[in-house]
Parts: C-alpha cells; structure tokens; sequence
C-alpha cells in the first residue's frame, strides 16, 4: 500500500483535511469513457451528496472508491493520504464502506451473524463461535445508530428498511480497522423505501454525520437537498459543479445535470387525451385472494393510469404480480376485455396482451449476458422474424428505435445489459413492452425506480402515450406525488384488502395527505 501526503507544500490540520478526496479519476469501459477525470472530496463529518444522470458514471466512481473498479488515471487521497484501492478490505482499512443497492446480507443468518460477519475479532475463540459475545458486538453496532432491531432475528424476517440498517451497521464495523472517523457510502438507500422509513433512514444519516462522513447517491432531488450539506454533480464522467444544499431547489440540480434549463414540471397533466365517450372495461377484477391479499375487487377502463399505494406489506406488489401470472391465488376471477384471463403463468399473461415491469429489476426483468436488442425483443419474437425465419435487420431498426426514443446510453445494441447503467437497464426492460405495440395492460411495479429526471418523465410521457392508445395500466408508484400526478384513480391497499378509493382526475387532484388520511 502506498501512501503519498496530499499537500505536502502547505500541510492543513488534520482536522481540516477532506475525509476523502479524489483528483482526475478516469475509467474507460470498451466503448464508454465512464470516468473522464473526476475531482470531489468529502469532507469530515460531512454528509455529501451525488448526483447526476443515468449513466453520468456515479455507480463507476463509488466502485473505484470501495476497490471494486480499477481506475486508469488518477488519485484518491484519504485525510492526506493517497492510497490504493484494490479491494473492499483495502478500503475498509482506510476506513471507506458502502451499503450496496442489492444487499449483500446472507438471509439465514440473523442480524447479528451478519453484521459480525467477516470481522469476528472476540467472537471467534479457537475456531468456536461465542454466540453472547457475536450478539454483544452487534448490538453495540446497531446502538450506534439507535436501532431496535433485535439482533437475534433471522434477516430474511426483517422488512427491507430494517435490512439496510443492519447493512449500515455491518458496514460501521471498518470503524475496527482504522484508527480514523469512517466514510460510509449509501448508493440509492432510498429507492425501495416508503415516505415513513426514509424519514427513519435521514434521522439515522443524520446521527452518522456525528461521528462519520457520508456520501449519499439518490435520484430523489428533493431528498439529496433535504439530508445533504452539499452536492457534487456528475455529467458524462465528470464533475460539473458543487451546490450548498442550503436555499437550493432541485431545478438547481437539474440543470447542472443535464446542462440546460429542465422542466421540473415532469408530470405535466397536458398531454392526457382521453377518447370521447365512456370508456369499456379493460380490466376486471373480483374476489382475487392469494397468500398476502384477499378479496381483491378491481376495474381498470381502456386507457385508464390506476395506481395502487400501501406501505410495504400491504399486498399491492403480489397482486399485480398475481395478475402476470407470477404469484399463486387461491379465488377469483380476472377478465381482460370481457375474456377470461389466464392466471396459471407469465407466458398466457404476455400473450394475453399483458406486461409487467418487475420492481426487481435485476432479478426478475432481465437477463444479464444477453445484450440489449435481446433483451428489449425477448417476448416479441416476431418483431425479429419474417414468418419462421430470424431477420436481424428488422430487430436492428425496431431496437434502435427505442433507444433513441428512451435515449439509452449504451454503446450498440449488442452491448450486455448488465454493461449499462441500473436506469439505462431499467429503461431496456420497460421498452421490452413498448417495441411489440400490441399491449393491452401494463402492470408497472415502480417503473421508474432509479431513473433520473430525464428518463422519469420519458417514462411519463410513454406511459400518457400508452393510454391514450387504450392501454389500462395498473400502477405501483414510487411515491405519493407520482401516483397522484399520473393516475386518473387511486385506490389504498392495507393488510391485503382494498380499503379506499380516491379519485384522481385531472384538475381536481388529492394532495398526498387526503391520501396519507386515507392509508392510516
Ligand atoms: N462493467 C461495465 N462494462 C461496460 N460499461 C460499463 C460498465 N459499468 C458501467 N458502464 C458504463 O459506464 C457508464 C457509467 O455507468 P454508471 O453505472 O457508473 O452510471 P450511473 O451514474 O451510476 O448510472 P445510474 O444512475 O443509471 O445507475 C455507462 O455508460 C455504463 O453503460
């Protein structure tokens, strides 16, 4: 490990050092300059934010930062020092660690067993697990930032939220390592919470920021400026500008994103254009019950936006994938155009004319190696095919197509989708649906989770787009406002049941506390 003091002309305090610094850092990926010379630092006991587009090189940067990226030029300094960054235990002992989007936790093991993991120290002795002392040492991680989880509890009992604080706690163990203040980094903590455990997590960043810095990477602008003291923006792999959150507004951002004056306006109600006359039934639902909801009675009209909200548990998740086909029921009866619809898998779903946009992208939407243009025509054979015979061409011009449209950041269309960026993968998965034309209802679990503003109101505008053409969309928000911007009605969910409906129309909307009243 190689260590290089940082100002070595006019040393500062320690105390005054950045916590973290990084100075022209580059990586190229073939066809992609995904770092182009990057310079940020985080200062101590800061909580730091970063944004940028999809694709703007966050996710690089943050890998880079914790050894999972190799980069090809450039510097990190930490308190001064320049270091090398060739692992995840290289980092950990220079004190930087990362909660990962996709959780790293081991589900069997209890809360304990995982934060404790890897870093034992006292709980080992002679190769013997000291159960008292494992639980001892956890608690006192979770104590840390005021948690009540039990640490006895199996993870995979815990809810997402509590999850990730036992990740935060996990992480804070490098604390063990290294005789300085750590430097947590949190990539998109928020994107799979709802409104009450955000609020949960910004108390416990904020408890953090007391003893530790923090970087915090989100696409919510209004969250990066609520719990932020300051923002790095990234545009194309470089560092565009640094904005104090204090008296900003997202729009600020926005435009340092994208480099031109953006319209914060991204739900804009104008391009709604209903056809005239009552709408028939699209979607019929009546006494729909599964393991997690029961007595499930639902209508959706042609070109009809009707979203769902509930807190997590609520059962809203299961029952569109029940209606993919995805998850088991136990009764009732769902028509699509006055037809039975058959709910005994996802290929009589797809062929029925339905779509569904997983809130598991990673696990549930894609597949990985394949390339984009696979995987954006994997239940459209025929878009890729005259009669029985594969016509490359005819899939070339219809992908590229959508990825102009989406604008898709990647490098050609044969490119593997697990080579883009988590939005730009997020955008393949959704055009998957869109490139056939034949759409009859879209089931959209979060469909713009981990878009950045850009995406998010291209994903808006196709989704007006859809319904103006007759497609009934069943619609599970990222958040209250999104929710009431694009549906026309809301009903809630709670403990498996429909328990309110809300109307939505255009003109006359709810605010999100009528629907707070309505969800309690
Ligand atoms: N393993 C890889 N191989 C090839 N290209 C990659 C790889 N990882 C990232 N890229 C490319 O590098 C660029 C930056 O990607 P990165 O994931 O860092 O962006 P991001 O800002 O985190 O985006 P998002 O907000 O969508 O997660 C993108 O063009 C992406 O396609």
């Amino acid at each position: 490990m190689s260590i290089e003091l940082a100002n070595q002309q006019s040393p500062l305090p320690a105390s005054l050092l950045p916590a973290l610094e990084v100075r022209g850092l580059v990586k190229h990926y073939p066809g992609v300059k995904a770092l182009d010379g990057v310079d940020f630092h985080v200062n101590q006991n800061e909580v730091l934010g970063l944004a940028g587009e999809n694709g703007a090189g966050k996710s690089t940067l943050l890998k880079a930062l914790v050894g999972l990226v190799r980069p090809d030029a450039g510097q990190i300094y930490v308190r001064g020092e320049k270091v090398r960054m060739r692992s995840v235990v290289d980092a950990a002992n220079h004190g930087v660690g990362m909660v990962f989007q996709e959780q790293s936790l081991v589900p069997n093991l209890t809360a304990a067993e995982n934060i404790v993991l890897g870093s034992e120290g006292p709980g080992v002795r002679r190769g013997m697990y000291r159960w008292d002392t494992m639980r001892k040492l956890a608690q006192e991680q979770l104590d840390k930032i005021g948690s009540t989880i039990d640490p006895r509890a199996r993870t995979d009992t815990l809810t997402f939220a509590d999850r990730q604080m036992v990740e935060i706690a996990k992480v804070l163990r490098i604390e063990q390592r290294t005789r300085f203040a750590p430097v947590i980094i949190l990539d998109e903590p928020t994107s799979v919470l709802e409104s009450g455990e955000v609020e949960t997590l910004f108390t416990q960043i904020r408890r953090l920021r007391e003893f530790a810095s923090v970087i915090f990477v989100s696409h919510r602008l209004d969250e990066v400026l609520e719990v932020c003291d300051r923002v790095t923006v990234l545009r194309g792999g470089q560092s565009v500008g640094d904005v104090a959150t204090a008296g900003a507004v997202p729009g600020d951002l926005h435009r340092l994103m994208i480099g031109s004056t953006g319209s914060d306006d991204h739900y804009h109600d104008s391009s709604i254009e209903r056809p005239a006359g009552e709408p028939r039934p699209r979607l019929t639902v009546r006494g729909l019950s599964g393991p997690s909801f029961r007595d499930v009675d639902l209508d959706i009209a042609e070109g009809e936006i009707l979203a769902i909200v509930g807190v997590h548990g609520s059962g809203r998740e299961d029952v569109c994938r029940a209606l993919f086909g995805a998850q088991e029921t136990v009764a009732g009866e769902v028509t699509l155009d006055g037809k039975k619809l058959d709910l005994s898998g996802s290929r009589a779903a797809c062929s029925a004319g339905v779509g569904y946009v997983p809130a598991e992208r990673k696990i549930e939407g894609m597949v990985g190696p394949m390339s984009v243009a696979d995987n954006m025509t994997l239940t459209k054979q025929g878009v890729r095919c005259v009669g029985p015979l594969v016509v490359p061409v005819r899939q070339a011009s219809v992908v590229d197509t959508w990825i102009s449209r989406l604008s898709i950041r990647t490098p050609h269309r044969g490119t593997a989708i697990q080579r883009l960026s988590g939005g730009n993968q997020q955008k393949v998965v959704l055009a998957r649906w869109l490139v056939g034309g034949d759409i009859r209802l879209l089931l959209l679990d979060h469909p713009t989770r981990g878009l950045d503003i850009g995406a998010r109101s291209e994903v808006y505008k196709l989704m007006r787009e859809l319904a103006n053409t007759g497609v009934a969309t069943l619609l599970l928000a990222d958040s209250l406002e999104e929710a009431i911007g694009m549906a026309d009605r809301i009903v809630v969910m709670s403990d498996g049941r429909i328990t309110a409906e809300v109307a939505c129309p255009s003109g006359a909307k709810p605010t999100p506390l009528d629907l707070v009243k309505e969800m309690v």
